[in-house]
């Protein structure tokens, strides 16, 4: 079955039944947008748009097809969306002397794991910030709104609008619109995590599985040292098992590779350029490349 059935799902499909619950779920959250896309549900004998089903279907597999899971779910999401307008945190001006350095997104040609040409790809530069904790982590709701900002970037950049990727076999295949996840924890060392890095990792954890189900495919914690390695126990314990199975550490930057293939950042000893050469971010207040500029604004939808 290719994408091209999409437009005849059956009415007993589960995302026919869920697309048909959009008014009410609408009525409910008092909001009808996702990751800068506008929901739409089925009307006047049209099928529903596609990227409406992508983002219905991203709900629905994270509650394993439970539609009524589901459902209390996207009405959690977007009630959140219309208070906390995540779409806005990427024009916002962040404290540069706090995050710069941190957070940036990029693409990447033939990555061994997915199934796609080109994927998205967001990279957190912990191990920087946990040099002065304090810093990015002390206001936990100052880094959970700059997280949120490079999280939107990251779904901008998946151009989620142009529903121009196939969605095989009525959506049991891999979703092509998620994004790869890189945490770099280049010279970390503790033997006891600090407090307002627990505080702020777990919320965002929390907030992430809550809000962003499906949007990212795998994971990977480059540069972790041997002796931090402990860590993925304690954090297992926050996440769901679906999203611990997509999830590789290693020791080394330039053991990326193997998973990525050679298309990735000169920092990995790929053949790419530099993620601060080439790399969107949030905005830090200075001169933002065109390139910014414009994904934010084809990502703008109006409230
Ligand atoms: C000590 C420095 C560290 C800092 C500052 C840090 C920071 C963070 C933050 C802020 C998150 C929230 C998720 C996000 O932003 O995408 C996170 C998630 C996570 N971290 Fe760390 N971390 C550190 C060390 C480690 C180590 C050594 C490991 C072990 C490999 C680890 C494994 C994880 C895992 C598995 C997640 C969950 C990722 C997800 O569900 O998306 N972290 N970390």
């Amino acid at each position: 079955m290719t994408s091209a059935d999409w437009t005849n799902l059956p009415p007993e499909h589960n995302l026919s039944k869920f697309a048909a619950e959009l008014p009410s779920i609408f009525e409910d959250a008092g909001h009808n947008e996702m990751y800068g896309v506008r929901l739409e549900a089925p009307a006047g004998g049209e099928p529903t748009p596609h990227m409406t089903l992508i983002i219905l279907q991203k709900f629905l597999r994270a509650n394993m097809d439970d539609l009524p899971k589901a459902k209390t779910q996207l009405t959690e999401a977007l009630k959140w969306r219309k208070t906390y307008r995540p779409l806005e945190a990427k024009d916002e001006v962040f404290d540069g002397s706090k995050f710069r350095g941190l957070g940036f997104v990029t693409t990447i040609k033939g990555a061994k794991e997915t199934k796609n040409d080109e994927d998205v790809a967001v990279f957190n530069i912990y191990g920087e910030a946990a040099k002065e904790p304090k810093k990015a982590f002390g206001d936990t709701d100052k880094f959970v709104r700059w997280r949120v900002a490079v999280m939107e970037l990251t779904l901008a950049q998946l151009n989620l609008n142009s529903a121009d990727k196939p969605i095989p076999d009525y959506g049991k295949g891999p979703d092509p619109y998620q994004a790869i996840q890189i945490h770099d924890y280049l010279s970390v060392s503790f033997f006891r995590q600090p407090g307002e890095i627990k505080a702020s990792s777990q919320k965002i954890i929390d907030l992430f599985q809550r809000y962003y189900p499906e949007t990212v495919s795998y994971k990977y914690f480059v540069n972790v040292p041997i002796i931090m390695q402990w860590m993925m126990g304690t954090m297992k314990a926050f996440m769901s098992k679906d999203s611990i199975q997509k999830m590789t550490w290693m020791t080394y930057g330039n053991q990326l590779q193997t998973y990525l293939g050679s298309d990735i950042p000169r920092e990995y000893g790929g053949t790419s350029a530099s993620l601060k050469e080439k790399a969107l971010t949030p905005n830090y207040g200075e001169a933002t490349n065109d390139q910014s500029a414009k994904v934010r604004q084809a990502a703008d939808v109006d409230d």
